[in-house]
């Protein structure tokens, strides 16, 4: 085994301290209990609840209290027996100056007495004092092969529990391998496991569920998630510029060959103009799934780790393609000067060459709220496919979006004067005007003379009249964003493909 052959490569080279970061700790200590077995070696293993024990031996404490990872580790430097000390829940501790000293003592004794320490746990930052003793070693995840094989393995199984042969087709469980990538052995086996007790086959429903198991295995932690919650392009009053655009681009997008296939688009605008639902309804009405990437969740949790947390997501929503990634708020990964020591043009730069290289049909929808602070290379023509300003909407649209949430609430719009309403929100966004929808609904709701709670137009011109819309308030910020688009954006509204300033658009 390979994982073997490797991991005593580096006992030969004298490390003295090996780190391992997994989340498949029995698989670790397996490994390590096999190697020790070819080289006739002393295992002992220390964890927070049982102390230090020899490896496999539950039962013979190998100290009193050696609970406490001071008493262990002491224990350790003052024992003349060599071998490998496994410790697997060290890494709390691992900023505490007394555990780092004495990892350092025995790492240090290392080519007098041969004890070498593992340290096995999800995640392991290491003081930089013990950098120079330690070593990294992955563990190797499953390839194609081995995922096959596990999958048949696990058929196997269940054919043999149940007397029923599990039902599949060779594209579907390519398409399973292709998901599971990525996973340790025992998760890979869980997914497969679950894959196929449901229904005793493995189906195309399986695949994107996997994605999804997968997605909460590699613990994005809130940086990439599945929306369960798309939309339809009806949903979506007005934007009728980019409808007609997404709409071409359909099958591009689903059948055509990389170098053809649309790669993604911008959305900028003001709050509440509808971009995220938008985002939604290109994924909707494409038929394909929808993952969200949350830059600025992005940034904060994992300073750090941030551009390998990025390109983990993309590898990701490669996996799980043909598939939307929407860019939420994309302005907050991506801005950013000196103050952040150029971690937002790291991650630009790992966000574009994974635009220009990659062949996957993963298309992504950026939706921004400040242009200004976004950087001119990732607004550059040729990234992404175009660039779109959702403005507030005109007269029409309103009464389109207020008819659209006064029908999705159950109330009869034919009885609104839609002309009245639509004249008097001027400045209203999308938003604005679902939220007069909404609250008049709840005033009608107390009024005891309203029977059948029905909705009228002189309640909704209350609301309306008490409503001070962003525009206003905002009426600076505003008129900055539709200067930024007027020569570089097309307008998302509207029937025809015309940039804001009367030019011809792509
Ligand atoms: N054109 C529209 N058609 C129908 N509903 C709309 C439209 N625009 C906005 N809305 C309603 O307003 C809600 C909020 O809009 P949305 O969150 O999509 O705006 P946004 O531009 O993404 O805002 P933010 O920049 O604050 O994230 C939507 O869920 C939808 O119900």
């Amino acid at each position: 085994m390979q994982d073997i052959h490797d991991l005593g490569l580096m006992l030969d080279r004298h490390v003295p301290l090996i780190l391992i970061e997994s989340r498949d700790e029995p698989r670790v200590l397996d490994l390590l209990t096999r190697l020790a077995i070819r080289r006739a070696l002393a295992v002992q293993q220390w964890t927070l609840t049982d102390g230090l024990r020899r490896l496999g031996f539950g039962e013979d404490p190998a100290l009193d209290n050696s609970d406490q990872p001071e008493q262990a580790l002491r224990h350790i430097k003052s024992s003349d027996d060599g071998g490998l000390y496994v410790f697997c829940d060290l890494h709390p501790f691992l900023d505490q100056p007394v555990i780092v000293r004495l990892l350092k003592d025995i790492a240090l004794q290392h080519e007098r007495r041969f004890k070498t320490l593992v340290l096995v746990s999800h995640q392991l930052k290491l003081p930089p004092e013990l950098q120079r003793l330690a070593m990294r070693f992955s563990l190797q995840l499953p390839d194609e092969q081995q995922l096959m094989s596990l999958i048949q393995e696990e058929a196997r199984r269940y054919s043999g529990s149940s007397g029923r042969k599990v039902k599949t087709d060779p594209r579907i469980l390519q398409q399973l391998v292709a998901n599971l990538r990525g996973l340790t052995w025992a998760d890979a086996r869980r997914l497969i496991r679950g894959a196929i007790v449901d229904d005793g086959a493995i189906t195309q429903a399986d695949v994107p569920e996997v994605a999804k198991a997968k997605m909460q295995l590699l613990d994005m932690d809130g940086v990439l998630s599945f929306e369960f919650d798309t939309a339809r392009l009806a949903d979506v009053a007005g934007l009728g510029n980019l409808k007609q655009w997404l709409q071409q681009r359909e099958k591009a997008f689903l059948s055509a060959a990389t170098d053809l296939r649309p790669k993604g688009l911008m959305l900028f605008g003001v709050q509440g103009s509808g971009k995220s639902l938008a985002a939604r309804a290109v994924a909707g009405s494409w038929g394909v799934p929808l993952l969200r990437l949350d830059m600025g969740a992005l940034y904060n949790k994992f300073f750090g780790e941030t551009e390998r947390n990025l390109r983990e997501a993309l590898k990701l929503a490669e996996l799980m393609s043909p598939c939307v990634i929407w860019m939420d708020e994309v302005e907050k990964g991506l801005a950013g000067g000196e103050a952040d020591g150029g971690m937002g043009q790291r991650l630009l730069g790992t966000l574009l060459t994974w635009m220009a290289d990659h062949q996957s049909r993963v298309f992504v929808v950026a939706t921004a709220n400040n242009i200004e602070v976004l950087p001119p290379e990732f607004m550059r023509k040729g990234r992404l496919d175009e660039i779109f300003f959702v403005d507030l909407p005109g007269i029409e649209v309103r009464r389109a979006i207020l008819e659209l949430h006064l029908r999705k609430r159950g109330f009869d719009a034919e009885q609104i004067d839609l002309e009245a309403l639509g004249a008097v929100t001027e400045g209203f966004s999308g938003a604005e005007l679902e939220q007069v929808v909404v609250s008049a609904w709840y005033s009608s709701l107390d009024d005891d003379q309203n029977v059948g709670q029905a909705l009228q137009t002189a309640r909704l011109l209350d609301v309306i009249r008490a409503t001070r819309p962003l525009s206003v308030t905002r009426a600076e910020s505003l008129q900055t964003l539709r200067l930024w688009a007027r020569d570089r954006a097309v307008n998302a509204d509207g029937p025809s493909q015309e940039k804001l300033d009367g030019r011809s658009g792509r």
